[in-house]
Formats: C-alpha cells, sequence, structure tokens
C-alpha cells in the first residue's frame, strides 16, 4: 500500500488549471466552510496567518475530506520544519522567499528520503504513514510530495533559471513582495511589478514547471492562465470576511440615517 496519491501535483504535471483560495483564519471551523466552496486547492498559511503546525495540521485533516486539495506554506524553507509538516501529512508545500538554486536543490533534498534527500525517516511516528499503517510509505512517500516554490524579489528572479533546473515542482510569483522588492510597496499592479510576473510566469512555463500566482485581479487571472499558469489563488479567506462583515455593518448603519427618499 503506497503512499496517498497526490491528485494535486498530478494535476499539475499534467499541465491541468488548478484554481485555488487563501485561507488564513487560522481556524480549522472556517476552513472547513471554505473547503465546501469548491476550490481545487486551499492554501493554509503558515507564513503570514497565526498558524503553527498544530493549527496547520487541524485544517489540512478538514480539508483532506472534502474536495480541495491542501497546500500548506511554511513561514519559511527549513529542513527541520519541512520534515514536521511532511510528517503531519502535508503533502504539498509552498516555501516562501527562495532566491537561489542551492536554496532550491536543499528544499528538494529536504522533501526526500535518503538517498535523494535528507529528510529524517519518523515515519513509525507520522501521520503521513497513517502511524505505520501504511507499509511502503517509505518507498513511496517522495513521489507524492509536491514542492512549491515562491520566488517574490529581484534576487529570486535574477536566479530564476537556476531555480527552474532544480527538480522543484513549481514555481508562485509573489506579486505583494516582489512590489515591495521592487521599491512600489503595495503596489502590486505597477505596470513594472506586472511586467515582471508576467516574464516569470512565462519562463516558469517554457522551463515546464508549474507557475502559479495569488491575485485578487481577474484581468491579471485570466492574463497568467493565458500564459500557462496552473496554480492560481484568487481569493483570501480573510479579505472576503472582512469586506462582508464590513459592508454588512454599513448597511445597518445605514438603516439609521434619516430617510433622504
Ligand atoms: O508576495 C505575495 O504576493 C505573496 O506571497 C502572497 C502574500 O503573502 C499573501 O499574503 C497575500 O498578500
Amino acid at each position: 500500500m503506497p503512499a496517498p496519491h497526490n491528485a494535486f501535483k498530478a494535476a499539475l504535471a499534467d499541465g491541468q488549471p488548478q484554481i485555488g483560495c487563501w485561507v488564513g483564519m487560522a481556524n480549522a471551523y472556517a476552513t472547513e466552510i471554505a473547503a465546501t466552496a469548491g476550490f481545487d486547492w486551499l492554501l493554509v498559511d503558515g507564513e503570514h496567518a497565526p498558524n503553527d503546525l498544530n493549527s496547520i495540521l487541524e485544517q489540512i485533516r478538514v480539508i483532506e475530506g472534502s474536495g480541495s486539495h491542501p497546500v500548506a506554506r511554511l513561514p519559511i524553507g527549513e529542513t527541520w520544519m519541512i520534515k514536521q509538516y511532511l510528517d503531519a501529512g502535508v503533502q504539498s508545500l509552498l516555501v516562501p522567499m527562495v532566491e537561489s538554486g542551492d536554496q532550491a536543490t536543499e528544499l528538494v533534498r529536504a522533501v526526500r528520503y535518503p538517498p535523494h534527500g535528507v529528510r529524517g525517516v519518523g515515519s513509525a511516528l507520522a501521520r503521513a504513514s497513517r502511524f505505520a499503517a501504511i507499509p511502503d510509505y517509505l518507498t513511496t512517500a517522495d513521489q507524492q510530495i509536491c514542492l512549491l516554490v515562491q520566488v517574490e524579489n529581484r534576487a529570486g528572479q535574477a536566479a530564476l533559471d537556476d531555480i527552474l533546473a532544480t527538480e522543484v515542482d513549481g514555481v508562485f510569483i509573489g506579486p505583494s513582495d516582489l512590489a515591495a522588492d521592487m521599491g512600489h510597496i503595495g503596489q502590486a499592479g505597477h505596470p513594472d511589478v506586472v511586467e515582471a510576473v508576467l516574464d516569470s510566469i512565462r519562463r516558469i512555463v517554457a522551463a515546464g514547471k508549474a507557475a502559479g500566482i495569488l491575485t485578487l485581479d481577474p484581468a491579471m487571472q485570466r492574463k497568467c492562465l493565458d500564459l500557462g499558469a496552473t496554480f492560481v489563488a484568487t481569493d483570501i479567506d480573510v479579505t472576503l470576511f472582512a469586506r462582508s462583515m464590513r459592508a454588512s455593518a454599513k448597511a445597518g448603519q445605514d438603516l439609521l440615517q434619516p430617510d433622504n427618499s
């Protein structure tokens, strides 16, 4: 019995576009609601949301039972942290702030068992192996891990070809951090940032890797998909919730205004 099949990784390898959503509420109940929406993948954010490994695990659990695939973003790409996330059962990882081919190579080694990598062997304790209920886990796990790395500054852009030459499964372009590093903080839609993002998407696709992005701009979503991006996140749960709550509160306050009709 092999490690669980990673349908998300297979879809990316087949070039099938996958529409996703960021989930940053850091709450399994809220993530379970998101998992009923129908997204192909949900990004459980361990970088900017107040998540830890246990809260990530709770959310991975509720997503696994849905039609969406869980992707976990680490706060940083550290081998020891990757080991913990993988042992917890995360099969698709997004690693921020990758800036060199060497860094990408180390991340590839971190998600693989020896002799092809350095992932520590602890499957007897690991949820990933269903606590050793999957007898072939150690010899089949590597093929089901999807490693996605983020290029989101000028250093990463300069090293993109080196990163693409490694065995990462895909490269995600982070428009917000890239804009900041380019001197346009808060302006992911700045023409220079948009061109840098689209050029990177073209290069990632040309290299035969999966290209990904998070953008709330429908026109940018369309452009990236037309260029061949295959993991495109189109919304953020926190943003959706905050916007809806504010709109509702305003509507309530409007009720109290003198009727100007
Ligand atoms: O740089 C980016 O853009 C991303 O990596 C996505 C952000 O981290 C996400 O929190 C939305 O702002």
